[in-house]
């Protein structure tokens, strides 16, 4: 058989609510199929005990992330939570060319952007908490944040969730390894959609048009 033309990468995007397990997830998601790529946003935000610059964020500062959006250097940005979070667009472009699939952790403004620009490339994954009272545990137990950060957080919460509905999927991660599987299971079906593999459709008409071939 002649090659195969290589399927359009995909632009994965997990957003939900701080603390709903966005990160957890992402990462497992890479373990598990490492042809997925990770888009490593640029932040004001300081660095967390045990991020790592360029693999967590590139954390700039406010001046350096003006730049970048001066230069038109992102694919989509927003205020998050006081600071400024946004994702580069060369990864992604060569992503897409190359067919590979890039994984986005952002909210549902850089969602909104992205569907903007980039619509029948992208897949937009909404992650609930089983409940409040959860999600507020979830970012105790993380021990990341001080209790004013946790606070504004979770005061934030509910504008984030309002905005499920505009995704193509909505998951509830109650149990991580089941709530895995699902995004696996998406990801799955998306990559066999049939605008994303221009040789089924030209396989189909050959076909129909010369069955003895
Ligand atoms: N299903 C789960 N059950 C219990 N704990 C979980 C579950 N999923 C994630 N967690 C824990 O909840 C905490 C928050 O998860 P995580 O950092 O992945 O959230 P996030 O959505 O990426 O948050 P942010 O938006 O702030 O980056 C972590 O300590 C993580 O280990
Ligand atoms: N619109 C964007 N949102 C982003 C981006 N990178 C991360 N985020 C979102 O920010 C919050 C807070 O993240 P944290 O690491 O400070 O806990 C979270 O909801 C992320 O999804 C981005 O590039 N663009």
């Amino acid at each position: 058989m002649a090659d195969q033309p290589t399927r359009r990468g995909l632009l994965i995007v997990l957003s939900s609510p701080s603390g709903a397990g966005k990160t957890t997830i992402s990462r497992k998601l890479m373990e598990a199929d490492p042809t997925i790529r990770m888009s490593v946003s640029a932040t004001t935000r300081p660095a967390r005990p045990g991020e790592v610059d360029g693999k967590d964020y590139h954390f700039v500062s406010e001046e350096a992330f003006q730049h970048l959006v001066d230069e038109g250097e992102l694919a989509e940005w927003a205020y998050v939570f006081d600071h400024r979070y946004g994702s580069p667009k060369e990864p992604i472009k060569d992503a897409l060319k190359a067919g590979r699939d890039i994984l986005f952790d952002i909210d549902w403004q850089g969602t909104q952007q992205l569907e903007t620009a980039f619509g029948n490339d992208l897949v937009s994954i909404f992650i609930l908490p089983p409940s409040m009272g959860e999600l507020e545990r979830r970012l105790r137990d993380r021990a990341t944040d001080s209790e004013e950060v946790i606070q504004g957080r979770m005061r934030r919460a509910s504008g984030e969730i309002v905005h499920w509905n505009e995704y193509d999927y909505v998951l509830i991660n109650d149990n991580v390894d089941t709530c895995l599987e699902e995004v696996k299971a998406i990801i799955e079906a998306e990559r066999l959609r049939k605008h994303r593999r221009p040789y089924v459709a030209e396989l189909a008409r050959q076909l129909v048009e010369r069955p003895n071939d």
